[in-house]
């Protein structure tokens, strides 16, 4: 099919579009030959410089591989060319606007207008610019699919000369699933944005109600002022730890489920699925809130508010107290800003599976500890110095406790000796099996 003795081996380029010129100056750069093929080889853009340009069925018949880098709506005249394009590669780049705009996915439409080629899709999730910029740390990855080996293998070889590691995602009916990646927007992001998005407007206006209305209604004395400052400065840290809470909720969820059914091999219900897969956005929107609550405290000595108020006595006690509280929440913090340092891919690709679950799992519940036991002892200072937060504090406080400590508990109850022992094992798959059927059972016994 192919002749690879020539060297340096010469490409076809239909289409002399954004695409098609960042991929021919990234082929031209990597030693490859390129000509396009054009509707007007005479009159159209700029091409890169050593590239030739012909018609489309000139073009094509110099070279065994065809880049197709037009628009599926004008796919039309390539059914025309088919005897030209018999046994060649065809690599189709095509995106759509949105999901579903068409019945079938379009390398599958190309394979029908051009039945005796071999259609690979391919290229189609870089972008013109990540083409012409070469692959980079986050920009290297090409998937392909196609039913003929070889032609697979062949555009294997340019991408990989090219700099792209290539991931193989099987026969052309999976082309439709790469022609929807580059339509995904935030796909793992969208349940931990709105989570934090409901959290935080839940908690505002429960804080407005309660701090800077009521005591307008009740008193007649305005704190509105609170509302930028004291206020926020309440509902980011709660924000922050129901959402570090709530991401390793789901690992202990799993663990009880494993322990109850005692295996691992039965999958868990999809809302466990997938509340498991956003669990690293759920932290990293989580160490965001707890980054706004750190700033917001930075700032709280030069307020003039706080200065008017500060009193000239000192007692230890109160000062114990305080200290303790802001001790947590740092250290809480420095293992939160760890915890977010290596879930960067970078960092964790350089960590072994038992140190990135060592860090991400046993640190991580320390981070709950500590930013949970921070806000027991915030909670415990106010209370007792002032006559304010008597009646503010325990509903809305008790609230943004009440998840983590759910989950501290349950976690301690999983490290007790005797259910971590049967955890283990299940976790092995050393669970005594049942005969699966009655013979098995009479050759046992
Ligand atoms: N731009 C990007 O970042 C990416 C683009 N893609 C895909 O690459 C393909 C090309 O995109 P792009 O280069 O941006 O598009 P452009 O509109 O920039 O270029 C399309 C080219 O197709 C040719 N063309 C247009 N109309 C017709 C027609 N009726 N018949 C024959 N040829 C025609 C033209 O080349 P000529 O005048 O020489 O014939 C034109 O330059 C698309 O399918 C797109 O989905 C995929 C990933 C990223
Ligand atoms: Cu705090």
């Amino acid at each position: 099919m192919r002749n690879t003795d020539t060297w340096p081996e010469l490409l076809c380029i239909f289409g002399t579009g954004d695409l098609g010129r960042s991929l021919g100056q990234r082929l031209l750069q990597s030693g490859y030959k390129v000509v396009y093929g054009s509707r007007r080889p005479h009159s159209c853009g700029p091409v890169p410089q050593g590239a030739q340009v012909m018609s489309h069925t000139a073009a094509a018949q110099s070279a065994s591989v065809v880049f197709i880098c037009i628009q599926r709506e004008h796919y039309g005249f390539l059914e025309q060319l088919a005897p030209q394009l018999k046994r060649k590669v065809l690599v189709d780049v095509s995106n759509n606007l949105r999901k579903n705009l068409y019945p079938e996915a379009n390398a599958e439409y190309l394979q029908r207008l051009t039945p005796e080629a071999y259609v690979v899709k391919a290229f189609n999730t870089l972008s013109a610019w990540a083409l012409q910029n070469g692959p980079s740390d986050s920009n290297r990855q090409v998937y392909l699919c196609g039913n003929s080996t070889e032609a697979k293998e062949a555009v294997t070889e340019i991408a990989t000369r090219l700099g792209f590691s290539v991931q193989d995602r099987g026969s052309l009916s999976a082309a439709r699933e790469l022609e929807d990646f580059p339509l995904q927007l935030f796909p793992l992001w969208r349940l931990p944005l709105r989570l934090a998005f409901g959290l935080t407007a839940f908690f505002f206006f429960y804080l407005l109600t309660r701090d800077v209305i009521y005591t307008y209604a009740t008193q007649k004395k305005d704190i509105s002022f609170r509302i930028m400052v004291s206020l926020a400065n309440k509902v980011f840290p709660i924000v922050s730890l129901i959402m570090l809470a709530l991401c390793y909720l789901p690992g202990v969820i799993a663990a009880v489920f494993q322990l109850y059914r005692g295996t691992k091999y039965r999958r868990f219900p999809d809302w466990l699925d997938r509340w498991m897969l956003c669990r690293k956005q759920l932290g990293l929107l989580a160490l965001a809130f707890a980054f706004l609550h750190v700033l917001y405290t930075l700032i709280i000595p030069i307020r003039y508010y706080v200065r008017y108020k500060i009193a000239a006595k000192l007692d230890t006690t109160i000062a114990w107290r305080s200290d303790s509280y802001y001790s947590m929440g740092i250290l809480g913090f420095g293992l939160y800003v760890l915890l977010g340092i290596t879930s960067l891919p970078s960092v964790s690709n350089a960590l072994s599976w038992r140190e990135f679950s060592f860090i991400q799992s046993k640190l991580g519940y320390l981070t709950l500890f500590f930013c949970t036991f921070h806000t027991y002892l915030y909670g415990w200072d106010m209370f007792l110095r002032s006559s304010y937060y008597k009646w503010y504090t325990p509903p809305g406080y008790m609230l943004s406790l009440l998840v983590p400590s759910v989950v501290l508990v349950l976690k301690l109850l999983l490290l007790l000796p005797c259910v971590d022992r049967s955890l283990t094992r299940i976790r092995q798959g050393w669970e005594r099996t049942e005969p699966q059927d009655d013979s098995q059972k009479s050759l046992i016994t």
